[in-house]
């Protein structure tokens, strides 16, 4: 490996990542995921169930070869208590070079996963969501909830937004009206 992996945080994806620029190019990706020429190469994930702590492992590796890009994500999920400060979900992201299987990039997951999650929605809603509907509902009112929130009413203008849940103590999430 030429230098070490460059470190990018999260604050700086979730400045990076925006949505007008993430919903085009994951739609892109999704098509070339489904596509029958095998456009991008990804496993099922593997997941590592941690029984004694209510959590599991995901790891979750794919491969672009039109674009050679070779990245991997790893998240830990927990079932978490009411009322706990640790966080539920953290992820990151390994960006390799396919050529050379060298480590060229690790990002801050989390973002990631958040804004990745609320764009892939905002994709099936830009498809399926009726002409007519304007009232938009969110269940949870977590870290989901607020980047789903943030995507759905930067790409469709809603009339109206209703949340159910409450906020968990652990996030930062603010939902609308809150
Ligand atoms: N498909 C994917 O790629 C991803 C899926 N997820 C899933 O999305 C879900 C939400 O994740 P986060 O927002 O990060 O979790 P979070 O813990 O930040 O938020 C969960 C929210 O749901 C609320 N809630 C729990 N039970 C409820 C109920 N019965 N009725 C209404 N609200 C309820 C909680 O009070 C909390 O506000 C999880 O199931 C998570 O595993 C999360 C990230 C990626
Ligand atoms: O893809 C992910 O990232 C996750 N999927 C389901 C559970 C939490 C994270």
């Amino acid at each position: 490996m030429s230098g070490l992996p460059v470190l990018i945080g999260g604050s700086e994806v979730d400045e990076l990542l925006r949505y007008q620029d993430l919903v085009p190019r994951l739609e892109a990706a999704l098509g070339q995921f489904s596509s029958r020429t095998g456009e991008v190469v990804q496993p099922v994930r593997t997941i590592l169930p941690l029984e004694k702590y209510s959590g599991y492992l995901g790891v979750m590796p794919a491969y672009i070869p039109q674009d050679d890009v070779l990245a991997t994500k790893m998240v830990s999920f927990y079932q978490r208590g009411e009322g706990s400060s640790m966080p539920n979900h953290q992820a990151t992201v390994l960006l390799l070079d396919p050529e050379r299987g060298a480590l060229q990039a690790v990002l801050d997951g989390k973002a990631i996963t958040d804004k990745r999650t609320a764009a892939v929605s905002a994709i099936a809603t830009k498809l399926l969501k009726p002409a007519r509907a304007d009232v938009l509902c969110l269940l949870g009112a977590g870290d989901q909830a607020l980047s789903h929130y943030e995507a759905l009413t930067q790409m469709f203008p809603f009339k109206e937004v209703r949340r159910d849940g409450r906020r968990a103590a652990r996030t930062s999430a603010v939902a609308p009206g809150a």
